[in-house]
């Protein structure tokens, strides 16, 4: 667990700047990137992306449609040029020896009339050595499946195979670009049971994915990609402290909160509490922020005295999709003022305000395990 490799925040600064990546604690960190930069025509995909990634550490990169992440992906598995310093393994990434790294793409179409285990087989039969397909297929709960076509395969138990087929040569560094995306919660958990033994192992994970709880639980640091730039980083725990927000208390009411209603229970909230809290109307009701464990009695104490019939009531510490939530200006609240913070609101730069907003592209990722195909010819093809 690295928690000094990178300060909490890290925003890019407004004269274009690009400091150089904080260290990584113990040792020459095994991914580098510096200034990183990838343009597809007037997109700018990656605009001086910073970071470094730690030997052993499990690396989530986290950020809406469209940031840049498998972009990154690619930049740092040299399945795409970009520009800037990359450096893995303290090398070029097209210089890295493949059987070091496992990569699963985002979009990756392996062939469909193979088994599961055939697939395993196949892909690990690329390295001098590989895994034991047996096992590789028990790790991503795929053992009882494995004589099935791949086409034949759900769309969880597909991904699962694919996951198995990126791990198949016991990388040293593990590219995984949302390894869960459709998998089922028993499938997720051992997906998330098999990445944190890797880590134990020493494994280095880089981790890219849309579940924040996912992220949480298993990264030791974070960095949030916005619009091709790093907005902020460090370990999960610090990034909440500093960007989730305060602990809330959600009532769900049957009429929506007229703002009357919120300036009543605010002002009952601090009479009960003896603080400022905020209130706000949301979609479901009202949002009470800044309620302690110990204060919860007192804030629901207010909500009846202003009469307020709720048919549920919920308390939230923040998490780490708070901080997301905020740091990419998407919190929602019906009133529309949401609690994002000013610097939130104000950071970065809509690097591609006419993107589409999921990136709008063909599937054109890499081949698991380090070998390459590139998208720079024709990057609207798949290369599969
Ligand atoms: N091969 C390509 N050709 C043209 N534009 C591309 C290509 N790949 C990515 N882009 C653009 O670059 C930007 C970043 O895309 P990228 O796929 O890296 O984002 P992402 O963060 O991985 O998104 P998502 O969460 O949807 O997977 C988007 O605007 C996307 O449209």
């Amino acid at each position: 667990m690295d928690e000094t490799a990178t300060d909490a925040a890290v925003d890019a600064p407004a004269d274009g700047a690009t400091p150089g990546p904080p260290d990584a604690a113990g040792g020459d960190p095994v991914v580098v990137g510096e200034g990183v930069r990838k343009s597809y025509g007037d997109v700018d995909a990656l605009d001086g992306v910073d970071l470094d990634v730690a030997a052993g550490e499990v690396f989530g990169l986290i950020g809406p449609n469209g940031a840049g992440k498998t972009t990154l992906v690619r930049a740092l598995t040299g399945t795409t040029e970009a520009e800037g310093d990359l450096r893995v393994f303290g090398a070029p990434p097209r210089d890295v020896d493949p059987a070091r790294i496992g990569l699963l793409p985002q979009s990756f179409d392996p062939p469909a009339r193979l088994t599961a285990r055939e697939l395993v087989d196949y892909y690990g039969g690329l390295y001098d050595e590989a895994r034991d397909t047996e096992s590789v297929l028990d790790d991503v709960g795929m053992a009882d499946d494995a004589d099935a076509w791949y086409e034949t395969l759900s769309g969880g138990q597909k991904r699962r195979t694919c996951v198995a087929t990126a791990v198949v040569n016991d990388p040293d560094l593990l590219f995984l670009d949302e390894p869960t995306t459709g998998i089922d919660p028993a499938g997720r958990r051992a997906i998330h049971r098999l990445i944190e033994r890797l880590a134990a192992g020493g494994t280095t994970v880089f981790l890219t994915s849309h579940a924040m709880d996912e992220v949480e639980r298993l990264a030791d640091r974070v960095a949030m990609l916005r619009d091709g730039r790093v907005v902020a980083s460090g370990a999960p725990d610090r990034l909440v402290a500093e960007h989730g927000g305060a602990p809330r208390l959600d009532a769900a009411t049957a009429e929506p909160a007229t703002d009357e209603v919120v300036a009543a229970v605010a002002a009952g909230v601090r009479e009960r509490l003896g603080e400022d809290p905020t209130v706000e109307a949301t979609d479901e009701g009202l949002r009470v922020r800044g309620v302690r464990p110990e204060s919860i009695g007192a804030a629901v104490d207010a909500l009846d005295d202003d009469g307020v019939a709720f048919d549920s009531l919920s308390w939230s510490e923040p998490s780490l999709e708070d901080v997301y939530l905020r740091l990419t200006g998407e919190e929602y609240t019906r009133r529309g003022d949401g609690g994002i913070p000013d610097e939130a609101a104000g950071e970065g730069r809509r690097a591609t305000d006419d993107a589409t907003p999921d990136g709008g592209r063909a599937t054109n990722d890499a081949t698991p395990g380090g070998r390459r195909a590139t998208d720079d010819a024709a990057p609207e093809e798949g290369d599969r």
